[in-house]
């Protein structure tokens, strides 16, 4: 026997004696072929795999099949998959099997230890999530023939005469009939009836069920139709509460697909003891870092349900669907289910309104906020916070492989401060975005973080080391660093005190006498009458020098302006739109394109040194402005 074949067999082993142990029942057959389980002996809880890539490591062969279950253990190194036939079962040990059956029945695949067992055990996981009060899920509203006429009511192929009426987004397809609805804003056009797409008919009887069962107090007056393919999604939002009634209802046709809601848990407790509620405290996971305030629910939204959104979960709660191909459902009987998506088509049904919103949940409501300041952010944190999370961290996550394409020639200045580091320096690049500052210098030592996965798995994937984090609480010891670098990153985050603690941030993981360059974008875009390469590339579109263009409405964040882009800035802090372009997908012609807002606190001339004078271990060494932006060369003391 070779060195390999004993180590194997003893790794076979191990995971034999540990299945025996926890499941006597489950012993490992020879004869298996009546097994639809796999048990997987070292892919588990405590071995660094998800719940979705160990899915789709198992799922790959038989991809179009529908579902398998996933069992996995709090704190053990194994999983079990349930499949739903024996053939597929086998079919995917196959797939995982590269040598022969050993004696022990368990095969072997990249060190992937496996064997068919003959049932699933049950596991006992922490209960689910609470879901968001106000979200009803009422299953089977329309039955199988309502559903196949409905699934053919669009003629998705056919692009619509007028750009009002629809057209294909990046992420899916869209049609409104009544009024448009347009998802710059989310909002409900109603000075602007669709006279050439009235609600569809066959769609009456419907929502006369939706109104005689109690499920809407209101008839709908606009629909709007999302057609989702696989790997398509809605980005979270919440659809606006001005000009959209207090209830809404989404009707599902074709695949299952698990919509995803998040609030900020903070604000959301502030406001439910705002009203009094009696509602528990929130038992939510905390679905982004631990320095995130967002907590998350998933729904499975199966064919033919309504889900109707009321209450919190209307106002309050943002909605979206995950581009993806696959989702990962938590059922009730606390197993994993990976579920394929398919095509999918939605029913939106909505209420129109007008006049500002009088909803109860004050503290999520644009219209019912102080009106926006002209000057800095509140220095509420949490706000601030939140405001980052969906203005910075997730437009970047969204628009990454678009936002990278633009950005890829390094700005000179910044090359010259990497070129000037000596040999074998630690380099941290704070914000690295899609690594394009990494491997100028290949005589250093370099680290990129970036709290946006979509940014820093180009970066990643171009062969950088980087790490996922939040610029706030960087996870590095005190003084590692030779030299840090931080381009276009303080002026994303929201308050004074936030861009402080940012800089000082940089400061603590910089070693004596070690560098850092920072920089921010400046208010000031025009220096001694030469306008920066921002404004430069104004299109003729929009010749106007100065302009400010309608607030962002916000939910559970406050009312900012948007900037038009390539215009003069008339306030520090404001959304910068990111246009992303509807490729034109199919046949259709016309094309939508999406907006994103991101949050920009501009720096005016003297502001980025007058936060580095609060802080007494480092001298400035230059400073200067370039192409737009204030920069600062210092030194730690
Ligand atoms: O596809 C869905 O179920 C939801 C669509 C949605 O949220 C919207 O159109 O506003
Ligand atoms: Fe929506
Ligand atoms: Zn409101």
């Amino acid at each position: 026997m070779t060195f390999m074949n004993k180590k194997y067999s003893k790794k076979v082993a191990r995971c034999v004696k540990i299945l025996e142990k926890d499941f006597p029942s489950l012993c490992p057959g020879m004869s298996t072929d009546r097994y639809q389980v796999i048990y997987i002996g070292n892919i588990g809880h405590t071995t660094g795999y998800d719940e979705t890539s160990i899915l789709q490591l198992l799922h790959l062969h038989q991809a179009e099949k529908g579902s398998c279950q996933l069992a996995l253990f709090p704190g053990k190194q194994y999983s079990f998959v349930q499949y739903t036939d024996e053939e597929s079962a086998n079919a995917a040990l196959k797939t995982l099997t590269r040598d022969a059956c050993t004696k022990e029945g368990l095969h072997q695949h990249s060190k992937v230890y496996a064997c068919l067992v003959p049932s699933m055990p049950a596991v006992a996981w922490p209960t689910m999530h609470d879901c968001p009060p106000g979200l009803r899920l009422l299953e089977d509203f329309i039955n199988v023939e309502e559903e196949h006429s409905l699934m053919n009511l669009i003629d998705w192929e056919t692009a619509p005469s007028d750009s009002h009426l629809g057209g294909s987004l990046k992420n899916r397809s869209v049609r409104h009939f009544g009024y448009e609805f347009e998802y710059g804003s989310n909002s409900i056009d109603a000075s602007c009836p669709l006279l050439a797409a009235p609600l569809p008919t066959e769609l009456l009887a419907i929502m006369d069920r939706m109104v005689k069962q109690g499920t809407l107090q209101c008839m709908p007056d606009q629909i709007t139709v999302n057609r989702y393919l696989p790997g398509q999604g809605i980005p979270a939002h919440t659809d606006s509460h001005g000009s959209c009634g207090s209830e809404l209802a989404s009707l599902s046709l074709g695949g299952p697909v698990l919509m995803n809601w998040t609030a900020p848990s903070r604000l959301l407790q502030q406001q439910r003891e705002a009203l009094s509620t009696d509602l528990p405290a929130a038992d939510h996971d905390e679905i982004l870092s631990p320095t995130d305030t967002l907590m998350g629910y998933n729904m499975l939204l199966p064919p033919r349900s309504l889900c109707v959104f009321s209450g919190e979960a209307r106002y309050c709660w943002q909605h979206g669907i995950k581009a993806r191909q696959y989702d990962v459902h938590h059922s009730s009987d606390g197993h994993l289910q990976l579920v394929k998506r398919q095509l999918r088509v939605s029913f939106t049904f909505r209420r129109s309104r007008r006049g500002p919103c009088d909803c109860p949940y004050k503290l999520f409501c644009p219209d019912q906020q102080s009106p926006p300041q002209n000057t800095s952010l509140s220095e509420n944190d949490a706000t601030a916070e939140v405001l980052e999370i969906r203005h910075v961290q997730s437009v970047y996550d969204n628009i990454a492989p678009h936002f990278s394409d633009t950005r890829h020639k390094p700005w000179p200045n910044v090359r010259q401060f990497i070129d000037g580091l000596s040999p074998g320096a630690w380099l941290l690049d704070v914000g690295c975005g899609n690594g394009k500052y990494l491997g100028l210098n290949a005589s250093l030592l370099q680290v990129g973080c970036d709290n946006s996965t979509g940014l820093l798995s180009i970066a990643q994937g171009r062969g950088h080391e980087t790490v996922l984090c939040n610029c706030l609480a960087l996870p590095f010891r005190d003084a590692s660093y030779d030299a840090v670098i931080c381009i276009a990153v303080l002026h994303h985050l929201a308050s004074p005190e936030r861009r402080m603690a940012g800089l000082r941030e940089l400061v603590r993981v910089l070693r004596s006498s070690g560098r850092g360059l920072v920089y921010v974008w400046a208010l000031e875009q025009t220096m001694a009458h030469r306008p920066s390469s921002y404004l430069k590339q104004k299109t003729s579109k929009n010749a106007a020098n100065v302009k400010t263009t309608e607030a962002a409405e916000m939910n559970g964040t406050p009312s900012l302006p948007v900037h038009e882009n390539r215009t003069q800035f008339v306030q520090q802090d404001m959304f910068v739109p990111w246009k992303l372009k509807a490729k034109t997908s199919e046949a259709s012609t016309s094309e939508i394109q999406q907006v994103y807002h991101r949050f920009y606190h501009t720096f005016r001339d003297g502001e980025l040194e007058q936060m580095c004078s609060n802080i007494d271990d480092i001298n400035i060494l230059k400073s200067f402005y370039d192409e737009g932006n204030w920069c600062i060369i210092f030194e730690k003391k």
